[in-house]
């Protein structure tokens, strides 16, 4: 039997299991066993070939990727909000491949990522699925873009696609410790009383991942779902904007409760109405923080700032001097801090202070003398001078 029908055999049983207290670990073993099949299907042909990926290389500072099902707007989105032309049609599956554009929006660039239309079955590997999932989980953020004259259903859909390959959207990582070890068998504890898992129901999901030594300690009301989330240890923490495009086509009546649904937007690529809204919203979602570079007695660079995220490297001093340059981190003393992160203007920091947005940073360095301790300088410069000979020698030798 392929992993394809293994699936439905599984999910036709969970169908028809009732939900009580007496099924619930004959669930969580079910459960545990689409979910591993789920990921293998996840895993690469083995054989050569298969479809190839969408190469498309990172840029700027930060991920935004353009999902939705087929003619629902995504080209004529990317066209506008980037200059960058892609192919608009009212026919299904005009886009056949991945066309970046960027989005300049607070001295920051953002890459923003069009996409094939995707259609139900994607996660099985229907159409242009598994790329296109591949380039999803690449993003920073996700812009699932919808047919406001369409179901609301629709956003379901793609929502549980998205699920079955390990994504979550608009949610944090369970709050479970799980430790593997290599003996001592399995030691459970929790934080609060646990109404959703019993021991029995534990037990039977680790069985069924042949774990027989581990540490599991749940600091939360967690769920089945949850710990078996945790196992796979695979999953994919993502933001998700929900997009309601064509909302010129809507009744006012409409677009006020799309508005209110949450982590929703409606807009109207014919009309432009609300991008100024859009934007605003991708922005705050990135949760990007600016940073601006300021030299003694001169006044900050305020053209050109680090942008810095938590999705890349971080938002600490320590990973605004390793995203100038390396020996920054070296030369560090202390720094002085303008802005919202600031308790005084300025306030002096050091490399674990956490940066806002709009912050102004002057670093001071250290005197670096001769120093016995071979950290000076010249005692630095030394010792680049040794690696690069040695690389020349190297180099050298091989030729
Ligand atoms: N009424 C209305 N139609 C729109 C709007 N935006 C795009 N369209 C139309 O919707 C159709 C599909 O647009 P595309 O941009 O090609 O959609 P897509 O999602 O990229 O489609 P695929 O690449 O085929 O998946 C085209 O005929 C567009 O002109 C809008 O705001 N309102
Ligand atoms: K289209
Ligand atoms: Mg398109």
């Amino acid at each position: 039997m392929g992993i394809l029908e293994k699936i439905k055999e599984i999910e036709f049983e969970m169908g028809r299991t009732q939900k009580n207290k007496a099924t619930e670990y004959h669930l969580g073993t079910l459960k545990a066993k689409l979910a591993k099949l789920r990921t293998q299907l996840q895993e690469p042909p083995k054989t050569g070939g298969g479809g190839e990926g969408f190469e498309v290389t990172k840029y700027g500072d930060g991920r935004v990727a353009l999902i939705g099902f087929p003619s629902v707007g995504k080209s004529t989105l990317l066209t506008e909000l980037t200059g960058t032309n892609s192919e608009a049609a009212g026919y299904e599956f005009t886009t056949l491949t991945c066309i970046p554009g960027v989005i300049h929006y607070n001295d920051a660039k953002i890459q923003l990522l069009d996409l094939p239309g995707i259609i139900e079955g994607a996660a099985e590997g229907k159409g242009r699925g598994r790329q296109v999932i591949a380039v999803c989980k690449s993003a920073d953020l996700l812009l699932m873009v919808l047919d406001a004259g369409k179901p609301h259903y629709h956003q379901e859909i793609l929502t549980r696609e998205l699920e079955a390959v390990g994504m979550r959207l608009n949610r944090s990582p369970p709050k479970i410790t799980f430790k593997k070890k290599k003996t001592g068998g399995i030691a459970v504890n929790s934080m609060l009383q646990l109404t959703n898992l019993d021991d029995r129901t534990i037990t039977r999901i680790l069985q069924e991942y042949k774990i027989h030594n581990c540490d599991l300690l749940f600091k939360e009301d967690s769920t089945i779902d949850d710990l078996i989330d945790v196992i796979e240890g695979n999953r994919r923490y993502v933001k998700c904007l929900y997009v309601y495009n064509k909302i010129d086509v809507c009744s006012m009546e409409e677009v006020e409760e799309i508005a209110r649904r949450p982590y929703s937007i409606p807009i109207s690529c014919y009309q432009k109405l609300n991008f100024d809204g859009l934007l605003k919203r991708i922005w705050e979602m990135m949760g990007l923080v600016r940073v601006y570079t300021k030299k003694v007695g001169h006044k900050p660079d305020f053209g050109d700032p680090v942008v810095l995220s938590d999705d890349r490297g971080g938002t600490s001093m320590q990973d605004f001097c390793e995203r100038i340059h390396q020996s920054l981190l070296r030369e560090f003393q202390y720094a002085l801090v303008w802005g919202t992160s600031s308790k005084h203007m300025p306030q002096r920091c050091g490399l674990s202070h956490m940066m806002e947005d709009e912050d102004v940073v002057q670093v001071v360095k250290k005197k670096i003398t001769g120093g016995e301790d071979g950290k000076g300088r010249f005692a630095q410069q030394a010792k680049d001078y040794v690696r690069t000979v040695d690389r020349v020698k190297k180099a050298a030798l091989k030729t």
